[in-house]
């Protein structure tokens, strides 16, 4: 296999590799994980943004392979609990949460702030709690320019009263998107990656380096 076709991405959700191998197989590269790599710790994200996360995750993996490593750092900002969970996506229930946590979190803090449903869409779609938006940074960090590029994505959306599809990880289940009348995660790979905030941002990355 020539060393050149592979490219890093700096995470370990299986999520976020479906949906940019699906982008970069197109382009003919495959797609490493850090569980294609034996030894790398857990990479403390002790940044205040996505940025500095996504800076972190890239830098840190980078440095230790000696390639250019890309990272993602992303979540879902809710905008009744002001821009929560945010950064603290992937943790909002707790440090060991898993999505099932995070997911009853939100609608748990949701129906402690507002009365269900919000008035804000228009008739003829499913009963919302609020306006939303899923947020993506990635860098990508080269380790022998000592250089990183920077790119963003955003994708608006609501929070449904209820799970709705299988598709996708994470909050997808609960995010409506009105102009397909369904959640993210009734959505394939290929038309997420057409609207989400990672498929906005891996674009822009692979039209300006790949
Ligand atoms: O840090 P890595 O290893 O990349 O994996 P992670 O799952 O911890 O990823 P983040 O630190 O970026 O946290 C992002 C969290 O935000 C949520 N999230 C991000 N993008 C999402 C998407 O496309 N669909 C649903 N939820 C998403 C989901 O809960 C993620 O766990
Ligand atoms: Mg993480």
């Amino acid at each position: 296999m020539n060393k050149q076709q592979v490219v890093v991405i700096a995470t370990r959700n299986k999520g976020k590799v479906k949906e940019m191998e699906e982008l970069f197989a197109k382009r003919g590269f495959q797609i490493h994980s850090l569980d294609d790599y034996e030894g790398i710790p857990e990479i403390e994200e002790t940044g205040s943004s996505f940025y500095e996360n996504a800076l972190i995750k890239a830098h840190y993996v980078a440095d230790l392979l000696q390639v250019p490593v890309i990272a993602d750092d992303s979540g879902l900002e809710v905008e009744a609990l002001d821009g929560q969970p945010g950064v603290y996506s992937a943790r909002y229930a707790g440090e060991e949460a898993n999505d099932a946590d995070n997911n009853a979190k939100l609608l748990r803090e949701l129906s402690q702030k507002l009365t269900f449903p919000s008035d804000k869409l228009p008739v003829g779609h499913p009963p919302v709690w609020s306006a939303a938006d899923f947020v993506c940074c990635i860098v990508l960090a080269d380790p022998a320019r000592k250089q990183h590029a920077r790119f963003e994505g955003r994708c608006p959306g609501y929070i449904l009263g209820e799970a709705r599809g299988h598709n996708g990880f994470g909050y997808d289940p609960y995010f409506y998107l009105p102009e397909y009348g369904k959640t993210m995660a009734e959505l394939t790979v290929e038309e997420k990656n057409k609207i989400s905030h990672r498929g906005k941002a891996l674009r822009q990355l692979i039209e300006l380096v790949y």
